[in-house]
């Protein structure tokens, strides 16, 4: 409705243009037509005027030469020969002169105006714009009157000053007889036909002139009243268009221009798509876009403050808060807790039920923290699934109770969309002043504290203890040997034999690393490796061990040693390595090994940590012919049906099952539920750990096919290895030369089982 009133107002406004322009036409013509009358009148005036003069100045020759006759005073003749002279343009015409000749003649004779121009009355009669016709009949009165003249100069020459009195009556006769009235009459004959035209034409001019005034000014009234009635009309759609008057509408455009959103713009009922209710529109945008960015600038301020997901304090918040309860404990001497919790196993949850699940299970957590809280304590997000609760007033009494509290919480059963999730967390308790002053130190410590809790088997608290800090300066000093260390020969690989039992022939061995530090001495894997895999040195490092390892193996089958099956530890981390199973091969090539004589070990943990991706990376590396083998089995919580699906061929059976196996017989049915699964499963079994022969035995009667320890050799260093097995190789066919099993011989006696490398 808007875009047809504002076509129509355009429409309206070119149309009243126009008619403007009509208007002024039709006042133009009409002010032409009234001047064409004047003009019509002027020159008729003008013309009668020339007649007139030329009838006058007739006259008046007559009367002087008249008078001269009469009287012989020579002014009358000097004054017929001025006005002649005038007529004839031979003398000045005087300024305004027209036809009255005597008021030019005053007593004094002098002339009364200044002089014009010298014009003939002819020229002048010309120059008016009188018709041919009509200048014909005044040259014919104008030629009459000439020849008047000569009658009277003769009359004039007659009645000279002396001449008596019959002379001058002559003369007097001269100018009053018939032949000179006769004359005169042809003089006045066409002046009056002239004057007859002049009337006639000039009326039908007129006429003209009036008649086209007439119209003009009809026409100019006719447009005057359409123009005030489209003028009107364009008001009235100006008004609609606009949806509010002139004034209101810049006193709302003034307003928004002040950026007052807020006062409403009001627009009259059906105006609402006018340029008033567009405003009352735009004012209602730009009020709720005003109202936006305040709300985002209010999300903005919160989010510097507070983690969206739980709402929980921030780290940035977290800062504040903490100096803030700091400095009130200082002042009051109390004690404030610092709990540093982090969910157990929180990446399974992600990985398993996807992120969104995740936060909701954080966002539950949050809950339930908040909950356990104090008015005066304090909850934050650090971030991830670690959360800082600072517990004013809570002590190395009160802290560990409260913890338990918020494990219990914690731990209480919890219900996300459609899953049923047992939670648990870790807790490190550091505490203030005891621990330190600084949040910084204290957030260290408490996370220290978080990591002992979850490596002695999560689900729990730990105090902070200066301990703890000597564990972590080892750890690091350790990560920063071994970054040293790496390539160069502090680290060196042993081997220890894996030995078939049924035949006591060595067919395998594990590749342990060893690390000699010139300042730090013999450093145990067990303690290198946590922190190697903590720093995430463990990639390049165990890259190093499979190349070194696999390369012996191949020196060991170039040496001409019986085929064997090199095993070798996969951490954590670099089962994770998207590129494994692509680096095994190329070291595979590159020391040219068939895929078959190695076999990658993986704890039960790491493989049940994320199984999908388990599966997937062994079906990877099964595909290229590469082994696998699952390690400390019976330690960790494998699934059934997941095990199925590993694509492994071993199961290593943890040593702590052997250790007592001679005396306890949970252990006994232990390793022989496990030796069972395994052949039902189609896998072949390994114990490690395998010290005595009472061992051995037992292991023997279960069914295990192969065995690691001690009972048979220590790790040894590669040439140790080698004469080992050569030794062994000797001592089997010897055995079997004699008839003898060869595990009958050996098995009571080691070979290179006295040191340790
Ligand atoms: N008490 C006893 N112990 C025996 C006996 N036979 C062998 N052992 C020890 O048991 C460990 C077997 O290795 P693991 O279970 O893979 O356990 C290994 C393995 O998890 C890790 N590790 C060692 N080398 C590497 C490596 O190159 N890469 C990775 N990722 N981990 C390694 O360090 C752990 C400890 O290695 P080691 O100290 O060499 O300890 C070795 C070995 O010396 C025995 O009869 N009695």
């Amino acid at each position: 409705m808007a875009t047809t009133d504002a076509t129509g107002f355009a429409r309206y406004a070119w149309l009243t243009a126009g008619l403007s322009l009509l208007f002024c036409a039709a006042f133009t013509l009409y002010v032409w037509s009234e001047k064409r009358i004047d003009r019509a009148n002027d020159l008729r005036h003008e013309s009668e005027l020339l007649s007139e003069e030329l009838r006058q100045s007739s006259d008046d020759l007559t009367h002087m030469a008249r008078s001269y006759a009469a009287t012989g005073e020579p002014a009358f003749r000097r004054h017929y020969d001025t006005i002649l002279a005038i007529r004839d343009g031979r003398a000045p015409r005087p300024l305004d002169y027209h036809i009255i000749y005597w008021d030019l003649v005053p007593a004094d004779g002098h002339a009364p105006r200044a002089d014009g121009p010298a014009v003939p009355l002819l020229t002048l009669m010309r120059q008016a714009g009188i018709t041919p016709a009509e200048l014909a009949l005044l040259a014919q009165s104008k030629a009459s009157s000439d020849r008047l003249t000569g009658i009277e100069q003769s009359a004039m020459a007659l009645a000279a000053p002396h001449a008596d009195a019959a002379v001058r009556a002559q003369a007097s006769r001269m100018l009053n007889d018939a032949t000179y009235h006769q004359a005169k009459a042809d003089i006045m004959r066409p002046i009056m036909q002239f004057q007859l035209r002049l009337e006639q034409r000039t009326d039908a001019s007129v006429r003209d002139a009036k008649q086209r005034a007439v119209w003009a000014r009809h026409a100019f009234l006719l447009a005057g009243v359409l123009l005030v009635t489209l003028l009107l009309r364009v008001l009235w759609l100006l008004r609609t268009t606009l949806g509010a008057s002139v004034t209101t509408l810049h006193a709302s455009i003034a307003r928004l221009g002040r950026g007052d959103f807020v006062t409403p713009i009001t627009v009259e009922p059906g105006r609402e798509n006018s340029v008033q209710g567009w405003l009352a529109a735009t004012r209602a945008k730009l009020a709720s876009s005003d109202a936006s960015r305040a709300a985002a600038e209010e999300q903005v301020r919160y989010l510097a403050h507070f983690d969206p997901l739980t709402g929980l304090a921030n780290s940035n918040q977290m800062q504040l808060l903490a100096r803030q309860a700091f400095a009130d404990a200082g002042r009051a001497g109390q004690p404030v807790a610092l709990l540093f919790l982090d969910l157990d196993n929180f990446k399974d949850i992600n990985d398993a039920l996807g992120h969104g699940t995740g936060d909701a299970v954080l966002a539950e957590l949050a809950r339930r923290l908040r909950a356990q809280l104090a008015h005066d304590d304090v909850g934050c997000r650090l971030g991830g699934d670690e959360f800082v609760l600072l517990l004013r007033g809570a002590g190395r009494a009160e802290a560990p109770a409260r913890a338990q509290q918020l494990l219990a919480a914690v731990a209480a059963p919890c219900r996300i969309e459609q899953y049923d999730l047992n939670l648990s967390a870790s807790i490190g308790i550091a505490l203030y002043p005891d621990d330190g002053t600084e949040l910084e130190l204290l957030l260290q410590r408490a996370d220290m504290a978080m990591y002992s809790a979850k490596h002695e088997g999560r689900n729990g608290y730990r105090l902070f203890a200066p301990a703890m800090q000597a564990h972590f300066t080892r750890q690091l000093q350790l990560v920063a040997a071994l970054r040293q260390a790496l390539g160069s020969a502090q680290l060196q690989l042993v081997y220890q034999p894996q030995v078939a039992l049924h035949s006591g022939a060595v067919v395998g061995a594990e590749a342990l690393l060893r690390w000699r530090h010139p300042e730090l001495g013999e450093v145990a894997p067990d303690e290198f490796i946590p922190a190697a895999e903590h720093s995430g040195l463990i990639v390049p490092l165990g890259a190093w061990v499979l190349r070194q390892a696999v390369r012996q193996a191949r020196t060991w089958r170039d040496a001409g040693l019986p085929p064997l099956t090199m095993a070798v530890n996969l951490s954590a981390a670099q089962f994770r390595q998207p590129g494994l199973p692509e680096l095994v091969s190329q070291v595979l090539r590159e020391e040219g090994l068939a895929p078959d004589c190695l076999e990658l070990e993986l704890t039960e943990g790491v493989a049940m940590h994320d199984p999908h991706g388990a599966v997937h990376t062994m079906n990877s590396l099964h595909e290229r012919g590469v082994r696998m083998a699952i390690d400390d089995f019976g330690t960790g919580f494998s699934s059934l049906s997941y095990l199925k699906q590993f694509k492994i061929c071993k199961l290593k059976i943890d040593r702590s099952f052997v250790r007592d196996i001679g005396d306890n017989p949970e252990d006994q049915a232990i390793v022989a539920a496990i030796v069972s699964m395994a052949r039902g499963l189609g896998l072949s079994t390994i114990s490690e750990g395998v010290e005595t022969e009472q061992q051995l035995a037992m292991l023997r009667e279960q069914g295990c096919d192969e065995i690691q320890g001690y009972y048979y050799s220590r790790p040894l260093a590669a040439d140790a290895f080698e004469a080992f097995v050569r030794a062994r190789l000797a001592a089997v066919r010897l055995a079997s030369d004699d008839g003898v099993s060869a595990n009958n011989r050996t098995q009571a006696r080691p070979i290179f089982g006295s040191a340790r490398v």
